[in-house]
């Protein structure tokens, strides 16, 4: 096989936090029981574990800190910046967690809804801090189903300049995987699952149902 030339972005594997934990609370989350109270707090839970493998790759740079005992070179996250994006509103339950691991992340805001007939992504909102195009981008949503939200949240958010880009989730379809593979190949996924499919309706089964609704309890 000839190798494809640098230019051409190749598809990044999606990772699956397969963690004891994060099994453990995801199950908890699907079933239709927990109550709204418990999916919110699951969703924070679960977003602090994804956050820390999806900012996995960010660099440090080594520093001279004293300890009460001695010097030492230690190290830090580097002058790079993180920006959140929160495709909503969904997104806003992942958001929280992110922001308590890393408060110091600016934050974008891209509001989109699925229509219920076609399935296509409508776009109702859109901010994203100026600086975009210098940050570190971790892109949000629960769900990754037909991968339209994503991949229209994903092309704004280069359009306005974002290059570095990954994409966090609670559960993905592999319908949704293959959508942001065939659209945005360099985008990692993030997850903790990669589910069967989707039924007649675009839903992700086994899936946890509606994660907006669920989690704001608007149904
Ligand atoms: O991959 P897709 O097929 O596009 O589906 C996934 C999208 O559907 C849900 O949003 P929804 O439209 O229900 O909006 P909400 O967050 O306001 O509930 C979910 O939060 C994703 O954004
Ligand atoms: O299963 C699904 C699919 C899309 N959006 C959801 O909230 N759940
Ligand atoms: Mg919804």
């Amino acid at each position: 096989m000839t190798d494809l030339p640098a230019s051409v972005p190749r598809s990044v594997a999606p990772v699956v936090l397969d963690h004891p934990l994060v099994q453990h609370k995801l199950t908890r989350l699907r079933q239709a029981a927990t109550s709204t109270a418990g999916f919110r707090r699951l969703t924070r839970e679960l977003s602090l574990l994804m956050c820390y493998e999806a900012t996995r790759d960010l660099p440090t740079e080594p520093v001279e800190i004293e300890t009460p005992l001695e010097r030492m070179e230690g190290r830090m996250l580097s002058g790079k910046k993180l920006c959140f994006i929160s495709i909503l509103r969904a997104g806003n339950g992942i958001l929280d967690g992110m922001l308590d691991l890393v408060p110091a992340a600016r934050v974008g805001h891209v509001g989109l809804y699925r229509d219920h007939d076609t399935l296509e992504a409508v776009e109702y909102y859109m901010k994203l801090p100026e600086d975009v195009a210098e940050r570190d981008c971790i892109v949000v949503d629960p769900m990754l189903a037909t991968g339209h939200s994503a991949v229209a949240a994903i092309d704004r958010v280069k359009a306005a300049g974002g290059k570095r880009i990954v994409f966090v989730c609670l559960l993905a379809a592999p319908e949704g995987v293959a959508c942001m593979n065939a659209h945005h190949p360099d985008v990692k996924i993030v997850t903790c699952s990669i589910d069967r499919g989707l039924n007649e309706k675009g839903y992700i089964v086994p899936g946890l149902g509606d994660a907006g609704d669920r989690l704001f309890g608007t149904r």
